[in-house]
């Protein structure tokens, strides 16, 4: 479970993240929207310990872990799925994958990529081509295969369709589907709110570094407001 209460985030003077509170429970997917520069990604790189938070608290199952470094949060189970991928280059398929080996808790499993490989065949029969030669979806499947290596509670998902195609839009939402159904708390930052918005169990609108609308995706009346927010 995972537990935001009254954090703000200042980039210098600039104060981006004002007061935001909400928690994300076990298979649960959060939806958080809101127009370009509210703060969404802010949100999530505070959370992920990219930038710290300047007040608030940020629980993982009760333990404080708001202002740790990224490798500490990371391994204390939560991972973060970037805009921009950060799929390395010269490396295969396989050793970007090992990459997601570094969140590891405890003991190496015997074979930590074999579940992974599995569940995704396509990165499978890529393994040894180089990472930069994957189409974009294959990158972002790429990004979130990584991530699930090392098991995680939480999982911070940055605009996943951001620049791909319609089909493969679907798949990158069904593998969110399934994180959620794992038992995976997900944050999840999209623009594509139609299609996101199906994944969600709940969402926030922020503007302005704050939360103004709290909904329920099956809510016709929630969904309406949501989209009248975002077309202000
Ligand atoms: N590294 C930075 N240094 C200073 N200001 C920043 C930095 N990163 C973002 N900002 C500013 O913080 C505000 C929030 O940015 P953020 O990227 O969190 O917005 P966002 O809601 O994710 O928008 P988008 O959908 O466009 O990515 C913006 O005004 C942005 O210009």
């Amino acid at each position: 479970m995972l537990e935001i209460e009254d954090v703000h985030s200042h980039y210098g003077l600039s104060h981006v993240i004002q007061g935001i509170s909400l928690s994300v429970r076990p298979g649960e997917v959060m939806g958080v929207f809101g127009r370009n520069g509210v703060g969404k990604t802010t949100l999530l790189k505070t959370v992920a310990g990219w930038l710290a938070p300047s007040s608030g608290a940020i629980r993982l199952n009760g333990c404080e872990i708001g202002g740790q470094e990224p490798d500490a949060i990371n391994r204390a189970g939560v991972a973060f799925v970037p805009e921009d991928r950060r799929i390395f280059p010269g490396l295969s398929v396989q050793e970007n994958l090992e990459l997601g080996m570094l969140g590891l808790r405890g003991a190496k499993p015997r074979d930590p990529l074999g579940p992974v490989l599995e569940r995704f065949p396509r990165l499978a029969e890529r393994a040894r081509q180089s990472a930069t030669t994957l189409s974009g979806g294959e990158q972002q499947m790429l990004a979130m295969a990584r991530i699930m290596v090392a098991d995680p509670d939480v999982v911070l998902i940055d605009e996943p369709s951001e620049g791909l195609a319609p089909m493969i839009v679907a798949e990158i939402f069904a593998i969110i589907r399934q994180m959620r159904d794992d038992g995976k708390a997900v944050l999840l930052v999209e623009q594509n709110i139609h299609e996101a918005v199906s994944v969600c169990d709940r969402f926030v609108a922020i503007e302005r570094g704050r939360i103004v609308l709290d909904g329920d995706p099956e809510d016709a009346e929630d969904r309406n407001s949501l989209i009248g927010q975002l077309s202000v």
